[in-house]
């Protein structure tokens, strides 16, 4: 049984690609509980499956297995739209490659998602947004013309501005020195505890995972351990 209190909740998941003839199991029977505002360190080896945990449970991926419930709702009996649709402002998702769209500036960026999801005042959340990831002065730049750190900033604003139950982030720092990254991973922490959200973050950073009240070891497909602090 799901734990319909948790925002997100597997039980036995499973995930196996490739081809009838060579299936790869990737994920081999994940079970996971995380409590709503819960902060969450995902660790393991290259290959581990990180990513790809990271994937089902932002909707991004269908589980092929088991059980997932993501805020309340059923991400394995969904088909593809209906797991877009239940993403749609609701899961606010980082990657270490930043993926803002190169034809678009700053604020049409991070205005962009909540004008598709029918936000009435988009550009103006996605400029507040900016203001308090400290961009204001680049809201007409486009992600060419920033630095790394300020397009994980325009991210983070994207990620954050629907005001989403759950963030997810894959290695956030893993494109930024050191000092950029204790930046970024100040403004992330920040931004979650002041929206409430739960945060699930991908990372091979001990330092950023003594942040979170949880660390989750992942070892070839199974939760290896899981730790409290
Ligand atoms: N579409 C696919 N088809 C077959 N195998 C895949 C596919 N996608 C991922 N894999 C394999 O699944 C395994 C887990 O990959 P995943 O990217 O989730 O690991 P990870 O723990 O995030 O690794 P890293 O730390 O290197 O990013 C790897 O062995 C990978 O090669």
């Amino acid at each position: 049984m799901t734990n319909s209190q948790a925002a997100i909740s597997a039980r036995n998941l499973t995930l196996t690609l490739g081809t009838a003839e060579a299936p790869v199991e990737i994920l081999r029977g994940v079970d996971l509980d995380v409590m709503p505002g819960e902060t969450l360190a995902l660790l393991g080896p290259s290959g581990s499956g990180k990513s790809s945990l990271m994937a089902v449970l932002s909707g991004l991926e269908r589980a092929t297995g088991g059980t997932l419930e993501v805020a309340g709702q059923d991400f394995v009996g969904m088909d593809e739209d209906a797991l877009a649709h239940a993403r749609r402002g609701r899961i606010g998702i980082v990657l270490q490659a930043f993926h803002l769209l190169p034809t678009m500036t700053a604020q049409e960026n991070v205005a962009t998602p909540m004008e598709l999801s029918g936000e009435s005042d988009a550009q103006g959340r996605a400029r507040a947004e900016l203001e308090v990831v400290g961009l204001v002065h680049r809201l007409d730049h486009y992600p060419q013309q920033l630095s790394g750190g300020e397009q994980q900033r325009v991210a983070i604003a994207r990620a954050i501005a629907p005001r989403p139950d759950l963030i997810f982030a894959d290695e956030p720092t893993g494109n930024l020195d050191a000092a950029t990254g204790h930046e970024i991973v100040d403004l992330l922490f920040a931004r979650r505890a002041e929206t409430g959200a739960t945060l699930l973050v991908i990372t091979h950073d001990p330092e950023l995972a003594k942040q979170c009240d949880r660390v989750i070891q992942l070892g070839d497909g199974v939760i290896a351990s899981d730790t409290k602090r």
